[in-house]
């Protein structure tokens, strides 16, 4: 006697759903012949556990190949038609038969399906105009950041350059007048490097903001405040260090930012950029405590940022106060960003080895 499972239907323009109710159906066999779906597998239907089989002539002309998926419960069946449309029945008998049913968890009727479609294609159209979108704002920030960081090494690449070349050139002459041979491009180097407060602020690179800000800021203070207000500090050799130090470590950073724009990267590139901090930044920051020692004197005989008391007390508070306890904050600042720069080689070099592995 043959056996005929439940089989519930729903269609969509394109195509057929079918679910036949089979619990742990097994040796499956479907296919579609000269426009008939033929079924038949093994599993638990209304009749125990049996061999299951039956047959559908469709109402219209379907692809011929079927795909299916079984489940624990059921298998479910997907066919082509042939030509988009709408079924007024699945079959070409009239008369529906028996162990066939509308299948209400996915039933729509013509309108809603058209509605469906029109939903996923809004749905789609969207998604595609927020990738644009979003496509469109990464170009334009890495268009920038490497158009930034170009520039930075142009600039830093034109300074250590220069002095290394007066250096071999001039010998111990150079280092007293690079205040007025650097200066311009300096100044214009570090005022763009505000850029980079503001990117680590608006998470345009993934970086912390504090350790950004205290480079930044405490070159600003030594470059505007200690040698641009100082005319004094222009002659001395410790701006010879302070600007050799400071562009030493970006001809190597800023290209290493280049390339990680595009997501490439080259080794000694990378390691360069983590590695020679480890004596620059000290050193760096041994400069730049002698040039705020220096300029003690100066702001004590100029008075120049002083803040005036009331006559009565006849005097007034020297800028130079605040230099005096500079150097402790600087020492701070310095190992705030030493552990935050070994914490990025860390991770950087950890990361490489478990990708290596
Ligand atoms: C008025 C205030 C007074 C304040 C007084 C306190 C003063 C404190 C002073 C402290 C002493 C300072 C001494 C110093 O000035 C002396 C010197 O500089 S000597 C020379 C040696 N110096 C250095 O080596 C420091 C160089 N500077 C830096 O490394 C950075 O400025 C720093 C913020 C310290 C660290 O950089 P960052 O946190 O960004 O680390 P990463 O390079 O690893 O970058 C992290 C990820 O972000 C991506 N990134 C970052 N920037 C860019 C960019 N411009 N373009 C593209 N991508 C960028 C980078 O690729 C990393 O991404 P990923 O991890 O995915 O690879």
């Amino acid at each position: 006697m043959t056996l005929t499972p439940l089989v519930y239907w729903a269609q969509r323009h394109e195509e057929i759903y079918l679910r036949v109710e089979l619990t742990d159906a097994q040796n499956i066999d479907v296919h579609v012949h000269e426009n008939v779906l033929h079924f038949r597998a093994q599993g638990h239907g209304a009749k125990g556990l049996n061999e299951y089989n039956f047959s559908l002539e469709f109402f219209s002309p379907v692809k011929p190949g079927v795909r299916h998926k079984s489940t624990q419960r059921q298998v479910n069946i997907t066919v082509q038609k042939e030509q988009r449309g709408w079924w007024e029945r699945l079959t070409t008998q009239v008369r529906k038969p028996v162990f066939l049913a509308p299948d209400f968890d996915r039933w729509l009727d013509e309108s809603d399906a058209e509605m469906e479609i029109r939903e996923k294609e809004e749905k789609r159209n969207r998604l595609k105009a927020s990738r644009h979108k979003e496509e469109g704002f990464v170009s334009l920030k890495t268009g920038f950041l490497f158009v930034y960081n170009l520039v930075q090494f142009l600039g830093f690449s034109w300074i250590f350059f220069n002095m290394t070349v007066r250096l071999f050139m001039f010998g111990q002459d150079s280092l007293y007048d690079t205040y007025h041979t650097m200066s311009d491009v300096m100044f214009f180097c570090q005022t763009l490097a505000v850029v980079e407060v503001l990117s680590a602020a608006f998470g345009i690179v993934q970086t912390s903001v504090l350790p950004t800000v205290l480079q930044v800021g405490g070159r600003f203070f030594i470059l505007f405040i200690i040698f641009g207000c100082l005319e004094e500090m222009h002659h001395r050799p410790v701006v010879f260090f302070v600007f050799y130090l400071w562009s030493f470590i970006e001809i190597f950073r800023y290209p290493f930012y280049m390339l990680a724009c595009f997501n490439t990267e080259w080794k000694t590139l990378t390691w360069l950029r983590y590695t020679i901090w480890m004596p620059l930044y000290p050193l760096g920051a041994l400069a730049e405590v002698v040039a705020v020692i220096q300029s003690i004197p100066i702001f004590d005989e100029t008075q120049l940022f002083s803040i005036p008391l009331p006559k009565a007390i006849g005097t007034s508070i020297s800028f130079s106060y605040i230099l005096r306890v500079l150097p402790v904050f600087m020492f701070l600042g310095l190992y705030s960003n030493w552990r935050h720069l070994y914490k990025q080689r860390t991770k950087r070099f950890r990361t490489k080895k478990r990708k290596a592995n």
